[in-house]
């Protein structure tokens, strides 16, 4: 049975949440709308038409929501800032949004919890959507600034900063496929933003350095195992471009200054100029690589399809979204990015969402306990492998707005009643309290 012992020393834990998914008071205190606002709002986007207006109020609650963190004895917070909350119109301050993270900051420092802050976890101010938003070149520098006044703001007392929470979602999911806000459906728009995502990522960390001197900064991405769906020569090949396209082309530009000649390809199909300037820019040395690690993708060569190949279902237990439980694929995706990047990594998001009954005042998430503890195992087997492995955020705190499946999947290791917005420790949490004592 795995131990906390078991972990180097300096090795954290902590829980991941996002503004959006958690906040609500998506009117309160002069906050301006995201490009999630005005998604979810709009009918048909997401699950019931649930939208993050009041989600778990931790707006309100967050001194609860601490004092369970503290209780369960986290030692490390991911959270992000919502821009419109900060910035209404992308670019002016509203000061009631800035005091909100000033509280909550010093909040978790009263109670011996370290904040990571994620600049951009995908609520983009609609206001700056409607001066093009990630198609626009000139977001990286609105991004910028904005970033620059956050390491100014809080800077003095939080020392661990993710630029962007998984920009492959932000292109792939919000321009090409339409799933997630602002739901386009265009290849060439989902290249430009992929690329201006980078390049915002890429200012982001030169201001920074100016900033916050003895602080650290890191991109968080989604990270896949890719594995091809049958035995066919075409299909491994069909997924080492796979992986290409999702894995490397969000982590070789930031570490070689490069893209994969795959994604290079395309852009230029696509009439895209990619410039020496933009991608020194993107380069811009990093201190980190946040990994969101939940389940490996099969894939198989499919001549029917334009890409050229097609998903395909597997065969091993899967969570509520249908994600294969693959522990060994987070142990893979670790070693991988160590021998390619050679850059210290924490694990940003890990977990499941489970089919979570409150019954008699319990949740019994046996499920989520196992899933934990083998993805645990895969990680301290990780570091004894030798990766520069620092710490583990369980995705998530509580449970919250999934997106377009809104409210319908709970990933967190606390229970959320949405009518009486009463937290409820599920026996995850409970477990992870004695393990973290272990
Ligand atoms: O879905 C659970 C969480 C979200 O609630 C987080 O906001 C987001 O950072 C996040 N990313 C992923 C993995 C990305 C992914 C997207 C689509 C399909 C498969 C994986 C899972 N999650």
């Amino acid at each position: 049975m795995i131990r906390r012992s078991d972990f180097p020393k300096d090795f954290i834990f902590g829980t991941a949440t996002a503004a959006y998914q958690i906040e609500g008071a998506a009117n309160e205190d002069g906050r301006g709308p995201s490009i999630w606002d005005v998604f979810s709002h709009t009918p048909g986007k997401t699950l019931n038409g649930d939208n993050g207006d009041v989600a778990c109020d931790h707006y309100h609650r967050y001194k609860e929501d601490i004092k369970l963190m503290k209780e369960i004895g986290l030692d490390a917070y991911r959270f992000s800032i919502s821009w419109p909350r900060v910035m209404p119109d992308g670019k002016n301050i509203n000061q009631k949004g800035v005091d909100f993270y000033n509280r909550l900051v010093d909040e978790l420092l009263e109670n011996d919890i370290v904040p990571f802050i994620t600049l951009y976890h995908w609520d983009l101010p609609y206001a700056l959507y409607e001066k093009g938003g990630w198609l626009n070149p000139d977001i990286a520098l609105y991004f910028r600034a904005y970033a620059t006044f956050m390491f100014n703001e809080l800077g003095d007392r939080v020392k661990h900063w993710i630029t962007l929470n998984e920009p492959w979602c932000s292109s792939f999911l919000g321009y090409f496929t339409g799933e997630h806000a602002p739901g386009h459906k265009d290849l060439q728009e989902a290249l430009i933003a992929a690329h201006n995502l980078l390049r915002a990522h890429g200012h982001a960390v030169q201001a920074f350095r100016e900033e916050v001197k003895d602080g650290k900064v890191g991109l968080t991405n989604v990270v896949m195992k890719i594995e091809p769906g049958d035995s066919k020569p075409e299909s491994f090949l069909v997924a080492s471009l796979v992986d290409k396209f999702v894995n490397a082309w969000y982590h070789d530009p930031v570490v070689f200054g490069k893209y994969p000649e795959e994604a290079v390809a395309l852009y230029l199909e696509k009439g895209l100029q990619i410039l020496d300037s933009d991608m020194n820019i993107i380069a811009t040395p990093i201190d980190f690589f946040g990994v969101n690690y939940y389940t490996r993708t099969l894939v198989i060569f499919d001549p029917n399809n334009p890409l050229g190949f097609s998903y395909v279902q597997g065969d091993l237990p899967k969570t509520e979204m249908g994600w294969e439980i693959y522990p060994q694929g987070l142990f893979d995706m670790l070693v991988y990015l160590k021998e390619r990047y050679r850059l210290p990594l924490y694990i940003t998001e890990n977990g499941m969402a489970g089919p979570d009954k409150l019954e008699n005042g319990r949740v019994q998430d046996t499920y989520r306990i196992e899933y934990l503890e083998k993805h645990f195992e895969k990680a301290l087997e990780a570091i004894n492998a030798g990766v520069d492995l620092k710490g583990y955020f369980i995705w998530s705190l509580m449970d919250n707005f999934e997106w377009a499946y809104g409210y319908s999947k709970r990933f967190g290791i606390i229970y959320v009643d949405y009518n009486t917005q009463k937290r409820i420790l599920k026996d995850s949490a409970l477990w992870l309290k004695e393990f973290l004592k272990s």
